[in-house]
């Protein structure tokens, strides 16, 4: 008997759709993937203790991989079933997997039932394979949103306050929402060896979902970094503000002017503790979990100063002794690989000019909510620090801005699962025309070959223009507007009906599938007007749920103004909570024109409560 037994644990069939491949067609209309794994996991002590925490809990490994199916789309199978081994791998119970992944509806021009691809990674491949070359396209607009993460950092000026700003301007940045917010942390400056004390850093981590491409993201942290008064001098200076990408979806990235996952944050309590809160399934790529990461920065001094706090810090609260305090706390040199320098822990003598006195507590003024103390817990390194407030009433509450970030996450859902409609309407668009191409070709020929047979002359019969093969397409990650004009080139010659009134789903099926033809005609396809918009400047129709019913149209009134109506009675984000009924009924449907210039449609312009 071998001393460690690695027992296997099994997933078959992880099914999701995703949109990778090398080709646009892939890219655009995406298609499904399914995904075995095999996990080899030492379950002994869990057999013991009949305690979760000694195993690997399989439905947490089943929705990562479901999520990498779904996100980034990457070229290569070989690269999609990397990524996943690596997820996998983070968990740390996990020893070794075998991931099988499953492509049954790749584009291959001949019949085949299945196309998979199987991998083995152990720790130890993985270490051997980790110069992972980077092949980030970092231009590319993604075909869908991605979320990133982001650090703050600030200790110059009224630092709580700059961070809010930011979030708040972040999230007004087209093609930016921010979702998640952490607490506010205050945590001992990272210095280098030689550098002088600096005032405490507040740091928290962000959420966003983001159409913008990584170096557009990264521009636009560095104008908000900019208009906070940052100018880059020397390394690790004290800054008004920071702004670091930790994440851009799943992608890799050596690039140096984008580094990704951020080649520091794993070794980064001020990233780590704050992250852990907004994500407690979070990943530094291939360094594994945040949750684990933490762990191993337990040394450096972080505080979590409050949970709700972006608009107590908005309103200066926080402001009052921030500038120079200095902590107490010796510094932690940080053990960068690229800084090559001994370990050294350098005791900074305590400068306090002013104490850090001024913590409120949110919103007792105003609201009446008042920290429980009970469920404040001590800010150590060891998972999510959570601090609830509770209501007089002891309800559980949140700030208005959080409360804000909530329905607008609803709010993105529901237009996901529209978004998710459209793409398999696309993808079925796609293979209608095809079908209807290869009927007309067919129909042509035998139409010619009849008259030639007969000895009647050639009849010049219009045979519609052909979609681009796969193949010649050049291979790009942003395919989108490519594959839209070759589409709308292909609506336009059709003939299309209908171009100016805006169409509804049911009324794109009899599009798509009522293929009109005449007896010496050959098919004349309809294509639907609101499907394809190429130019920035045309508005989208969209349609979201409200609380607006059939009941309430004005008898004789158009869409449009009872959508204008709703938004005068309703609230402007409603979040959706039975989204199963979109796609078959306009009841309760808002309808809005949506003029962001994105080149995918697919985030809406969610209005916002404060503007
Ligand atoms: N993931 C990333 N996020 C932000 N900037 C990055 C990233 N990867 C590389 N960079 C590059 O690093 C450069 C320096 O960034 P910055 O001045 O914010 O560094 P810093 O915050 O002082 O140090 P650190 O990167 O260790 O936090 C930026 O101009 C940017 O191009
Ligand atoms: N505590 C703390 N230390 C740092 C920070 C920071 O945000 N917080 N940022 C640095 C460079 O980005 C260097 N050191």
């Amino acid at each position: 008997m071998t001393e460690s037994v690695f027992d296997v644990i099994n997933i078959e069939g992880i099914t999701a759709r995703g949109l990778h491949g090398v080709y646009p067609l892939e890219r655009r209309a995406g298609q499904e993937f399914k995904v075995d794994i095999k996990m080899t996991v030492d379950t002994r002590t869990a057999a013991v203790t009949d305690d979760l925490s000694y195993t690997v809990d399989y439905s947490q490994v089943a929705v990562e991989v479901a999520k990498i199916l779904e996100g980034t789309p990457v070229n290569l199978l070989e690269t999609l079933a990397d990524t996943i081994a690596r997820r996998v791998l983070s968990f740390p119970q996990v020893h070794a997997v075998e991931v099988q992944v499953h492509k049954p509806e790749a584009p291959l021009n001949v019949a085949f039932s299945d196309l998979t691809l199987s991998i083995f990674r152990d720790r130890s491949s993985l270490s051997e394979v980790t110069p992972v070359v980077a092949v980030a396209d970092l231009t590319a607009v993604p075909v869908r949103p991605v979320t990133a993460t982001v650090a703050l950092g600030a200790n110059l000026g009224d630092a709580p306050a700059t961070l809010a700003q930011a979030i708040v301007s972040l999230d007004e940045c087209p093609g930016v929402n921010v979702t998640a917010v952490s607490g506010l942390f205050r945590t001992a400056p990272i210095l280098l060896p030689e550098q002088a004390p600096q005032p405490d850093y507040f740091n928290a981590v962000i959420e966003a979902e983001t159409v913008l491409s990584p170096l557009a993201l990264l521009d636009t942290l560095h104008e908000l970094e900019a208009s906070a008064g940052r100018v880059r001098k020397e390394k690790w200076e004290a800054r008004p503000l920071d702004l670091d990408i930790l994440t851009y979806g799943d992608l890799h990235s050596d690039d140096v002017r984008l580094v990704l996952p951020h080649p520091r944050a794993h070794e980064r309590a001020f990233v780590l503790q704050p992250w852990l809160q907004i994500n407690p399934q979070a990943c530094v790529g291939a360094r594994g979990r945040v949750e684990v990461l933490v762990q191993q920065v337990q040394d450096q001094s972080v505080e979590l100063l409050a949970e709700l706090w972006v608009e107590d810090a908005l309103a200066g609260h926080f402001s009052e002794g921030v500038v120079s305090a200095v902590s107490a706390v010796p510094e932690v040199v940080e053990a960068s690989p690229a800084v090559s320098v001994e370990p050294v822990v350098s005791v900074v003598e305590p400068v306090v000019e002013t104490q850090f006195v001024h913590v409120p507590e949110p919103f007792t003024a105003e609201t009446g909510v008042e920290p429980v103390a009970s469920e404040v817990e001590p800010a150590v390194a060891t998972g999510s620090i959570r601090q609830t407030y509770r209501l007089a009433n002891a309800e559980e509450t949140e700030s208005p801005i959080f409360a804000q970030f909530a329905a607008k996450r609803a709010a993105l859902q529901t237009e996901w699962i529209l978004t998710k409609h459209q793409i398999d309407r696309d993808w079925e668009m796609s293979q209608a025309l095809k079908a209807a191409e290869e009927k007309a070709a067919q129909e042509a020929t035998a139409a010619q070959e009849r008259r030639r047979v007969e000895g009647l002359p050639s009849l010049d019969i219009p045979v519609p223009t052909k979609l681009p093969p796969l193949q010649s397409v050049p291979v790009e990650m942003v395919e989108e507007a490519e594959v839209s004009s070759a589409l709308d080139t292909l609506a336009t010659e059709l003939q299309p009906v209908k171009q100016s009134e805006p169409e509804q789903y049911s009324d794109f099926e009899k599009i798509v599938f009522g293929i009109k033809t005449t007896q010496s005609e050959a098919p004349v396809l309809r294509m639907p007007s609101w499907k394809r918009v190429v130019t920035p400047v045309e508005p989208r129709i969209v349609d979201e749920p409200t609380a607006v019913t059939v009941s309430d149209k004005p008898a004789g009134t158009s869409t449009e103004q009872v959508s204008e109506s709703a938004e005068k009675t309703t609230s402007l984000v409603e979040p959706c909570t039975d989204t199963a009924q979109i796609p078959t009924t306009y009841q309760g449907l808002r309808r809005r024109q949506i003029l962001r210039p994105d080149p995918t449609g697919s985030i809406p312009v969610i209005p916002r409560n404060h503007e």
